[in-house]
């Protein structure tokens, strides 16, 4: 069996279906990149993953469990947006993602400091350490992201959800932010569903690629039908052989 087991997913909005018959499984520890055409139901797939919705018709199977009714944190599942506390500084944030699965009242003493020096090397890893005092609303958009990052992984969830989590960051922020999930995700095993823009990103990070788009297209209408998984691409090695093809024909090599 499968960690994570999606069977025939169906779902709709009114009458309008989104996803259809989405076959997938998933084991421990991978790292599924997800892409698609804008609207094609990336995000809808994500909160169907954390229980956030359920979906009209089939079924999602987290370490052969029930479908879950809600999204839980015994699940280990984390969605790494909204997840910043405005009211608390960024310390405090990094610490309370850490603290998600514990309950924050049982979290004292040397526990509560041993999560402290934890939170101040997250801190240095995700470069806010000179912020850590500061509260969200002071940090710049790009900071605020890597804060919800630092929460999620904090978290150490055993499935990680992303959605687009490095779009607003700067190329060298996003660098550095693509190092810090690679460690973390070794250290911990987590298991990473990312929806991205990037296909070069989504290769570089994904052991998978999921492509998203509509196999049915109906030009009188385009909503007449929904979006399934039409690719499941191996990433491993970078997604070669497909980057090697295009750097032996693309990059000049003077003799
Ligand atoms: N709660 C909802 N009720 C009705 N329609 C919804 C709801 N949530 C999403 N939709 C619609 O479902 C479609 C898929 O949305 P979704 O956000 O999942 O797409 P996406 O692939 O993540 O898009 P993007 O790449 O632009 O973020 C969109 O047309 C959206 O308007």
């Amino acid at each position: 069996m499968s960690f994570v087991e999606i069977r025939d997913i169906f779902q709709s909005y009114g009458t309008r279906p989104i996803l259809e018959r989405v076959n997938v499984t998933v084991e421990e520890g991978e790292f599924i990149s997800i892409v698609g055409a804008s609207g094609c139901g990336k995000s809808t797939f994500l909160r169907l993953l954390l229980a956030q919705e359920r979906p009209t018709r089939g079924t999602i199977r987290v370490a052969g469990a029930d479908p879950a009714q809600e999204p839980g944190l015994a699940r280990g599942v984390v969605f790494q947006r909204y997840s910043v506390f405005p009211h608390m500084t960024v310390r405090e944030n990094i610490i309370a993602g850490e603290s998600f699965r514990t309950r924050w009242g049982r979290v004292s003493g040397a526990a509560r400091r041993a999560a402290e020096t934890r939170a101040d090397e997250t801190l240095v890893r995700i470069g806010l350490d000179h912020v850590a005092g500061n509260y969200p609303a002071t940090l710049s958009g790009g900071m605020q992201q890597r804060l919800a990052i630092g929460q999620a992984l904090a978290a150490k969830p055993r499935i990680l959800l992303l959605d687009e989590p490095f779009g607003a960051l700067d190329p060298g922020t996003r660098l550095a932010m693509h190092d810090f999930l690679g460690e973390l995700r070794r250290e911990t095993g987590m298991t990473v569903f990312m929806v991205t823009h990037d296909l070069e990103e989504g290769f570089k990070l994904g052991d998978r690629v999921l492509v998203f788009d509509k196999p049915r297209w109906d030009p009188t209408d385009p909503n007449a039908y929904g979006a399934t998984i039409t690719y499941d691409f191996d990433a491993r090695d970078g997604g070669i052989p497909f980057q090697r093809i295009t750097e032996d024909t693309h990059v000049f090599r003077p003799e």
